[in-house]
């Protein structure tokens, strides 16, 4: 259950007076997702969500509202802020950062595999996302780079065995080989897993939760995006849905000659990077934080198959 900020009648209605929005009709918590405090609001005027901000420093927040507002305007389906009257998308309740936005419709297929045409909308959503953020004024290099890989290696290495930490130190020796920085690039999502992907009629809907978003290769998201909607139980890929998304990506986003020969280092760091935020979260439990984490085995088997090009 992810509402850790109660919201009392009267803090919503003060909040409220702030909008266009109409008067609150009802509240509901979201169970789903971890990180914020997350509510369905109905007001007369339809149907929002409210997110109070956790973790984030009110600082950061602004980029990723504007960001999710520049796509949305871009046609990305994806939560458009609601702007307060003083034109501000980021305020406060509770004490905390609060923003409202736009409620998407649709609901992820968690839980199961994506069909073909689930999987080629996806490719060409993602590919529309890179392109649609190209002329994103703001710059934000993504915080899960190379440098956040070898500082959560380091910190790692008491709790893991010496054959773990055998693995990630050659990987971050490869990577740092890797000039990613000179691949074409701009805005990613870096977290496009299938828990942030709404469909409604095999069609995309909405896609949520960027707040891992940052700049960096365009590529790396792909693999982001290959390795969690399209690896069997034991890592491997599976060929069809991989080559459905590629295809359906490079439709729409043609790649330069250079990115092929990237691409198996791209599934690799893009493995070890969900490897290692999965085996944080599970050695360095955030105190008050809530106690679900996902299983970093499943990306330790996901990153041995890239590492033999499977
Ligand atoms: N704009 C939206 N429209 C419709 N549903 C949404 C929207 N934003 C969030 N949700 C619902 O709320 C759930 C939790 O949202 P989200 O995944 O962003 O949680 P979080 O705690 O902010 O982030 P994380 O999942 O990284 O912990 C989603 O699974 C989705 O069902
Ligand atoms: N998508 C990440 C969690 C961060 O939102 C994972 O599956 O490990």
């Amino acid at each position: 259950m992810s509402v850790y900020t109660n919201v009392s009648d009267q803090e919503l209605a003060q909040f409220l007076e702030d909008y266009d929005l109409g008067k609150a009709i009802s509240l509901t918590g979201i169970s789903a997702g971890v990180e914020n405090s997350n509510y369905f609001l109905d007001t007369d005027q339809g149907r929002f969500v409210l997110t109070l901000f956790e973790r984030l420093s009110a600082a950061k927040i602004p980029y990723f509202l504007d960001l999710t507002d520049w796509l949305s305007t871009h046609g990305i389906p994806c939560p458009r802020p609601i702007h307060a009257r003083n034109g501000k998308s980021l305020n406060s309740l509770c004490g905390k950062p609060a923003a409202i936005v736009q409620c998407l419709q649709g609901r992820s297929i968690e839980g199961r595999a994506p069909t073909q045409t689930e999987i080629r909308a996806l490719g060409q959503l993602l590919g529309q996302m890179h392109l649609a953020g190209e002329d994103f004024p703001q710059r934000h290099p993504n915080p899960a780079g190379l440098p956040w890989m070898q500082e959560t290696a380091r910190h790692l290495v008491p709790h893991l065995d010496p054959a773990d930490n055998q693995i990630i130190a050659d990987e971050l020796a490869y990577q740092s080989h890797i000039q990613r920085e000179k691949l074409p690039g701009g805005v990613i999502h870096a977290d496009l897993f299938p828990d942030n992907v709404l469909f409604a009629e095999q069609q995309i809907s909405g896609t949520i939760d960027f707040y891992y978003a940052g700049d960096d290769a365009w590529l790396y998201d792909l693999a982001v995006v290959t390795n969690s909607w399209c690896a069997r139980p034991d890592g491997q890929l599976d060929s069809s849905l991989s080559t459905a998304l590629w295809e359906a990506y490079v439709a729409t986003r043609p790649l330069r000659d250079d990115e092929a020969s990237l691409w198996f280092a791209m599934l690799r760091i893009a493995a070890l990077r969900f490897w290692l935020l999965r085996l944080d979260a599970v050695h360095f439990r955030r105190p008050g934080a809530i106690t679900f984490c996902k299983d970093p085995e499943e990306y330790h088997r996901i990153l041995l198959q890239r590492r033999h090009g499977l």
